[in-house]
């Protein structure tokens, strides 16, 4: 339901805010839920940025994490997620397609998991903004993950908590800054 993965993707904003505040990635969460089981719906793992050594972002976390507590090598999580279960990825942000440092983008990571167990893997994406056009533009993650038979789900009721917390740490658009100055200045009263 929507309530249930609202619920979710405002954990992964407060997921995302334990991420040190960076110039160069955004602070992100992730939730992986499997719907179906006998506790259902149950967390499989979380992640967010930065939270494993390495420059890592938060959906590849809760994926290498998975795989660790079941002490099995990373890209082979897809083994993990059976196919009688229906696995939810939740994210602030949309996957990545294309990462600036050139490491392998979340969305082929979640793909993956499909790859290996058609059966199985990850069946959904649910993100709660776009990647803003810092660091790469036109993201292809939707067109791959459709193409791999995962649905996504755009929800944007929460972009602007979730963009907020995202790009803490960006530098401030300087000229922006300067006319809000400006702006201030202007705005004051004659003495
Ligand atoms: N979905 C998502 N989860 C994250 O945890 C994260 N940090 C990003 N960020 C996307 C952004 O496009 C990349 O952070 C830059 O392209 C720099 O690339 P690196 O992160 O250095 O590989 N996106
Ligand atoms: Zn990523």
């Amino acid at each position: 339901s929507k309530e249930s993965s609202l619920r979710f993707l405002k954990q992964t904003i407060d997921l995302a805010k334990n991420s040190p505040p960076k110039p160069t990635n955004f602070r992100v969460g992730c939730v992986i839920v499997a719907y179906g089981g006998p506790n259902s719906p149950q967390i499989l793992s979380t992640g967010y940025t930065l939270e494993l050594e390495g420059n890592t972002h938060a959906e590849q976390c809760a994926l290498r994490k998975l795989a660790s507590d079941h002490s099995i090598p990373e890209d082979d999580v897809g083994s993990l997620l059976s196919g009688e279960l229906n696995i939810v990825l939740y994210t602030s942000l949309e996957p990545c397609g294309k990462r600036l440092s050139g490491n392998l983008a979340c969305v082929q990571r979640i793909i993956n998991t499909r790859k290996q167990h058609p059966e199985g893997g990850i069946r959904k994406v649910v993100f709660g903004a776009k990647e803003p056009g810092t660091f790469v533009q036109d993201s292809q993650s939707c067109k791959l993950l459709t193409e791999a038979t995962i649905e996504w789900e755009y929800l944007p009721d929460l972009e602007q908590d979730i963009l907020t917390v995202a790009m803490e740490g960006h530098v401030k658009d300087e000229k922006a800054k300067d006319t809000s100055e400006k702006t201030k200045q202007a705005a004051k009263p004659a003495e």
